[in-house]
């Protein structure tokens, strides 16, 4: 974990508001960064949002937020975004080029919260301009990790986790004692499916597979939550982040989601963070790392919780976090091309051209490919990182539509 950033501004402490640009605004993430921010008594100042497809919600946060500048990255909704904004003397802009120079304007923190591989190019323009950055985009590090935290590295700033566990872990893992720490040990809900027989998950549909029993999110990680790529993705973000080999990361499947994950140290103490699910406790971390502030969520009453329970990850039902693991100890081009193939896998399944199975079965199918075309080595520079996107994206859509 790159940890050399500076300390953000201090409000509660008399510093002035500090300087916010959130990528991926009108998301799950990015509304509960805005919600954050606006109870947040003027502790932030947003400078740009950026977005997508949703221009109404846009150019409506801009305006709630006073920010500076909106961005959609379609250059067809310019029009419809400046429109929206006229009389507030709030800037607009479009394109993927505006999105990626957004992102490296000079402010205290960036929000990295667009979904997919479309987050890797803006995330990185922060960070080349030296700003700390909330990561919640855990796909930028599964597709070029080595590179975001090289990046990170050269230019000693801070990347403080927003996924769940990642913020959990982060809380409890004792930075002066990252040698006596045994496990990192993540854990899963174990998705909607959890309790399903292999013949159930055959015919999951995608309206049973978007209701994930605990946490209310984007339609690409709840999707990956039930077939528990999540985690598998997890464990490559947790591989890029904290001073832990592989081989000491672990899942454990926790139905509740309150606790939201653990370091286990050598003198066998287990640290955890608890919590309800409700991303504005981490968003909120990461906002005012390394302090806190308060975030509008509900407080934990054990007492009604009643019971934790904790079970080991089925493989067989869900081979997902395996196939992770197995792209992880490979490295370089392996999670570029998993992280791919399961886009288009799950654009795939949410569109109904293939069935749930046949996510996993299209990451395997397309990393076995890549391995008898000999795709598979290491990836330096962001031209091979996207090099090695485009080949996952291209085999899996060959086979999915060979389905
Ligand atoms: N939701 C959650 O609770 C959690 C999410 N995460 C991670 O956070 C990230 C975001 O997830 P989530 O908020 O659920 O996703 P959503 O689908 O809800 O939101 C995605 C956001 O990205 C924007 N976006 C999509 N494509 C582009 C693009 N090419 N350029 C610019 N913006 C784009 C969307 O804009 P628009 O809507 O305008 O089209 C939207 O603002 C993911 O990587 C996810 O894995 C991690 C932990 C928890
Ligand atoms: C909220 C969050 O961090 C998600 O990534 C969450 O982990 C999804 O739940 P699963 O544990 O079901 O993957
Ligand atoms: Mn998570």
């Amino acid at each position: 974990m790159a940890q050399t950033g500076r300390a953000p501004a201090d409000p509660a402490h008399g510093g002035d508001p500090k300087r916010l640009t959130i990528l991926g605004s009108t998301g799950s993430i990015g509304r509960s960064t805005v919600d954050v921010i606006r109870h947040a008594d003027g502790a932030f100042a947003v400078d740009a949002l950026v977005a997508n497809a949703n221009i109404a919600e846009l150019a409506a946060q801009a305006k709630a937020v006073n920010a500076r500048l909106a961005v959609t990255a379609d250059p067809a909704l310019y029009g419809p975004l400046k429109d929206a904004l006229a009389g507030s003397g709030i800037e607009a802009a479009a394109g993927e080029a505006a999105v990626v120079e957004a992102a490296g304007r000079p402010v205290d923190m960036v929000m990295a919260s667009i979904v997919g591989a479309a987050g890797l190019a803006p995330t990185l323009a922060a960070i080349e301009q030296g700003t700390t950055v909330a990561l919640a985009n855990k796909e930028c590090l599964v597709c070029a990790g080595e590179l975001v935290i090289a990046a990170a590295e050269r230019k000693r700033i801070g990347i403080v986790p927003v996924d769940s566990e990642h913020s959990a872990v982060f809380q409890v893992f004792e930075t002066g004692n990252a040698d006596a720490v045994a496990r990192v040990i993540l854990t899963a809900s174990g998705g909607p499916f959890r309790t399903f027989s292999r013949e159930e998950i055959a015919s999951a549909t995608p309206e049973q597979a978007l209701r994930h029993p605990n946490w209310s999110m984007g339609q690409k990680v709840t999707i990956d939550s039930a077939t528990l790529m999540n985690k598998g993705l997890e464990l490559i973000e947790a591989f890029h982040l904290f001073p832990v080999d592989e081989d000491r990361l672990d899942v454990l499947v926790h139905p509740q989601s309150i606790v939201h994950s653990l370091v286990e140290y050598r003198d066998g103490s287990l640290l955890a963070q608890m919590g309800v699910p409700d991303m504005r406790t981490p968003i909120a971390y990461a906002l005012s790392w390394p302090r806190r502030i308060s975030a509008p969520v509900e407080r934990l009453r054990l007492e009604e919780v009643g019971q934790l329970t904790f079970e080991a990850v089925d493989g067989e039902r869900f081979p997902s976090v395996a196939l992770c693991r197995s792209a992880l100890r490979r490295g370089g081009s392996a999670t570029t091309i998993l992280n791919a193939a399961n886009e288009i896998a799950v654009a795939a399944f949410l569109s109904g051209r293939i069935p749930f199975p046949a996510i996993t079965g299209l990451v395997a199918d397309t990393l076995e490919r890549a391995e008898g075309e000999a795709m598979l080595g290491p990836v330096a520079t962001l031209d091979e990182v996207w090099a090695a996107d485009a080949y996952g994206r291209r085999i899996a859509t060959d086979l999915a539509g060979a389905l």
